[in-house]
């Protein structure tokens, strides 16, 4: 099958989160099983190019319609760790794609929606025609809505499109005059179509992307039912019920080839379940990088860390109640995390100034994928305390690198780690990290509290339940035939 992604990330060479990781994960997944996969994306200024194989011209003068006039564009091409991928260089004098990061400005619907057009731009200009075009979050709703009021006139007739939403916070929401912009007619501001649930005068490209595309997945089973059902929806679940026939969940993978202690190339030892014993080697380069004592001896303390992006939505307020809590419990903290916003940046940068000269804990205020990976593979134990979490990567890199998971029970957290002591659903050598369900400080201070008291009463049971949970194979392999079983459903069958 020939499937084209369209997305505003792909990891490693751009990614500000889990979405990055998915479009490349998902594409190999695809690729690896026989599929002809191509990505189009935005070409920042802040990419890692370094990331990226040597770009080449594919198309040299794609004049994309906007705004009744049109705008030039380049499209490069060049493999992304082996994935082909196109990226759309606008020349326009907004300089889109030129800020010096990947979102945060006023004008992003503006910016997405003018990626959208132009990527489907680029396909009809350039001939392709791919079977399945499958798009991801709230930046490129617009596509099937694109596709289905302009492009199947003009010759793209037999393309289905399959939509992924990875956050439903982030709808992308704009002011209708974005619809003449696009070339998209008034016509569509309707409660049926574009027009946003909440705010009467706008439009939403998520809302759009669920009404127009053939097939609309989230990114694990249990937030399906969330979206559908609870307030996570943040507005779509009543559209979402109105198009539930061709709705589901698809749990994500983690990409095995980024994301393997035995060959990862971030860390100083590699090591498996058979040497899981090399883990402690990682342990303690963590803390050299860190400047974090080793207290080991005489006395031994586990390292609890969380990882990813600092937002309301991860449950910032249980992480920095976790820092005192682990330090209470004789334990080291350690965060990488990245502030979405001023007044998160305010608040941890005044913990990181509060914990500065504390030798058992280090804030590291940044995005660093390298460090990442050396905090995946040094910690004994992770914490992702969400209030919501669509799936969530976190806790399946943790358990792949023998680092247990504590976990809020909640979305895709749900459906992956299996509490040691309490989740009778599942046989006890299955069971792989700590789950708690309220949103208090106490319910975190007993699950974690419950993996401290493992790791210093019984550190022998503590390391089986890191190799239980090192045993669960979450790669793309089962979520890409997923996907696959939904291209078929939807697509045309081919003439032939
Ligand atoms: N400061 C930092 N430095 C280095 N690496 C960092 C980092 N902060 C985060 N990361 C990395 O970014 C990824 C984050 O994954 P999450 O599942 O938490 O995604 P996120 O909430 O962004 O995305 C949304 O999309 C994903 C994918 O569908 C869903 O899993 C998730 O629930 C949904 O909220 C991981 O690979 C993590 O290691």
């Amino acid at each position: 099958m020939y499937i084209v992604q369209i997305a505003s990330e792909c990891a490693p060479a751009i990614k500000a989160g889990g979405l990055g990781d998915v479009v490349y994960g998902l594409s190999r997944g695809l690729s690896n099983q026989g599929h002809n996969v191509e990505i189009i994306l935005p070409k920042y200024d802040c990419m890692r190019y370094d990331q990226i194989g040597e770009m080449s011209e594919a198309y040299q003068d794609l004049w994309v319609p906007w705004n009744n006039g049109s705008i030039h564009c380049t499209v490069l091409y060049a493999e992304i760790y082996g994935q082909k991928c196109f990226f759309i260089e606008s020349h326009s004098n907004e300089n889109f794609f030129n800020r010096n990061k990947i979102y945060g400005d006023w004008d992003d619907p503006l910016r997405f929606a003018f990626f959208s057009k132009a990527s489907l731009e680029f396909l009809l200009k350039s001939g392709k025609r791919p079977d399945i075009i499958h798009c991801h979050d709230g930046q490129t709703g617009l596509i099937p809505v694109l596709l289905y009021e302009i492009y199947q006139h003009q010759g793209m007739g037999n393309q289905r499109v399959c939509y992924t939403i990875h956050n439903f916070k982030h709808q992308s929401v704009a002011l209708r005059n974005v619809l003449g912009a696009a070339g998209l007619g008034d016509h569509l501001f309707t409660d049926d179509r574009l027009k946003d649930n909440g705010r009467h005068d706008a439009i939403n490209f998520m809302k759009g992307g669920i009404v127009y595309a053939n097939h609309v997945t989230t990114v694990s089973p249990h937030h399906a039912w969330e979206a559908r059902f609870s307030s996570e929806g943040y507005g779509l679940g009543s559209t979402l019920g109105v198009h539930h026939e061709k709705f589901s969940g698809i749990l994500n993978g983690i990409d095995d080839k980024f994301w393997n202690p035995k060959v990862d190339k971030y860390l100083p030892t590699n090591y498996g379940i058979a040497d899981f014993e090399l883990k402690a080697r990682n342990k303690k380069a963590l803390r050299e990088r860190l400047w974090l004592r080793d207290p080991d001896k005489p006395t031994p303390r586990p390292i609890v860390a969380y990882i990813g992006r600092l937002d309301a939505q991860k449950g910032v307020d249980l992480v920095l109640h976790a820092i005192d809590y682990a330090l209470f419990r004789s334990a080291q903290f350690v965060l990488l995390g990245s502030p979405t916003g001023n007044e998160l940046g305010r608040l941890f940068g005044g913990k990181k100034n509060h914990f500065n000269n504390n030798p058992d804990v280090h804030l590291e205020l940044t995005f660093n994928e390298e460090l990442s990976h050396l905090v995946y593979a040094g910690a004994d134990m992770m914490i992702v305390p969400s209030n919501y979490e669509p799936c969530g990567l976190t806790q399946m890199i943790s358990l792949r690198y023998g680092t247990v998971p504590i976990v809020r029970g909640v979305g895709g957290l749900k459906n992956t780690v299996f509490d040691v002591d309490y989740d009778e659903s599942i046989a006890p050598e299955k069971r792989n990290g700590y789950v708690f369900y309220q949103t208090d400080h106490s319910a975190l201070d007993s699950a974690l509290g419950r993996a401290i008291d493992l790791w210093y009463n019984n550190p022998e049971d503590f390391v089986e339940l890191a190799k239980q949970g090192m045993r669960y194979d979450y790669s793309w392999k089962d979520p890409a035939q997923e996907y696959v079983k939904v291209y078929d459903k939807i697509r045309v069958p081919s003439a032939i």
